[in-house]
């Protein structure tokens, strides 16, 4: 069966031997497995620490939880009773359908809608419907955000959100470089007196430092390289982009982290996350990423 669901999650095979695996809480891919041109057996693409919570009683640290409706800590009005990153990562999702399930790709849908506990804190109108499509080199991630609101009020009852896809890359982090990020200007989070926005000045971002800068208004086009492999990254509607490696400084207090887990993976986030999006009654919002397997050697030229 390339479709199967046990209990709490929900795992994909493709004919071709990738896997992926989602757990119903927060809808976060907990693995992807893939192979590439010079490993011809599918391993493992995503950092999740030993020591993350799988049993959803606290979001998993690892994978790909899924930020909604606000990324870091609230700044909107409608959010102001949200945890960090939101809601989604914590919440159950339901089990919608398979999509798709042929070699182009294995695809299911889970879906999310307001429940008693979400209405006491977001009293919003809202439907989440999250797509995994697994396809022999490639993970694909859609979150579809609906304005549920049936107000014809002027002005209209609009859905203002932040949505990001929180993907911890596995890779050995002292050796990444992530390009192509020159030019942009970003927030410096790690920075405690001036987070900016700053400039940047690298043509390939490494995290050898404790590195927390949020991107505005990026390529939407990626590559995480390191010697031997690497992920390219496309999203589409995700105009931002965070990398995000805590290493030691902040990494040892995070208390579901495994020893060293910094060394192991980067997060590359594409998101929207600088200002909100905003939906009209009735309306519909389709974030989406695509990771690719790179299969050459492709380093960046320094
Ligand atoms: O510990 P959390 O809530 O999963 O967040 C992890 C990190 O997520 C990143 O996206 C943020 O930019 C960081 O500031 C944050 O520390």
């Amino acid at each position: 069966m390339p479709v199967e669901q046990t209990g709490d999650r929900i795992i994909l095979k493709h004919p071709k031997g990738s896997t992926a695996e989602n757990l119903l809480y927060g809808a976060t891919v907990i693995s992807w497995k893939a192979a590439d041109k010079r490993h011809p057996e599918p391993f493992e693409r995503l950092f999740v620490s030993s020591k993350a919570f799988l049993d959803g009683s606290k979001p998993v640290r690892g994978g790909i939880p899924v930020v909604f409706p606000c990324f870091g800590s609230p700044t909107h009005p409608d959010h102001s009773r949200l945890n960090q990153h939101g809601f989604a990562r914590s919440e159950v999702w339901k089990w919608d359908s398979v999509v798709m399930d042929n070699e182009a790709g294995v695809s299911v849908r889970l879906a999310l809608e307001p429940t008693a506990k979400i209405t006491a804190v977001y009293n919003k109108p809202f439907h989440l419907s999250y797509v995994v499509t697994l396809a022999e080199h490639q993970l694909s991630t859609d979150l579809h955000v609906k304005n549920t609101s049936t107000s014809q009020d002027f002005p209209p009852d609009f859905l203002e959100f932040q949505a990001l896809f929180h993907n911890y890359v596995r890779a050995p982090a002292s050796e990444v470089l992530i390009h192509p990020l020159q030019n942009l200007k970003y927030l410096d989070k790690t920075n405690p007196v001036f987070q900016g926005p700053k400039i940047e000045a690298r043509a390939g971002v490494d995290v050898r430092t404790y590195t927390d800068s949020v991107y505005e208004d990026a390529p939407q086009n990626y590559e995480v390289t390191w010697p031997g492999g690497g992920i390219a990254l496309r999203s589409v509607n995700l105009k931002d982009v965070v990398v995000w490696n805590p290493r030691a400084e902040a990494g040892s207090k995070i208390g579901d982290m495994e020893d060293g887990g910094w060394e192991r993976y980067v997060c590359l986030e594409p998101g929207f996350v600088r200002g909100f999006e905003k939906i009209e009654p009735g309306r519909t919002w389709i974030g989406q990423q695509v990771l690719s397997v790179i299969h050459e050697e492709r380093r960046m030229n320094l």
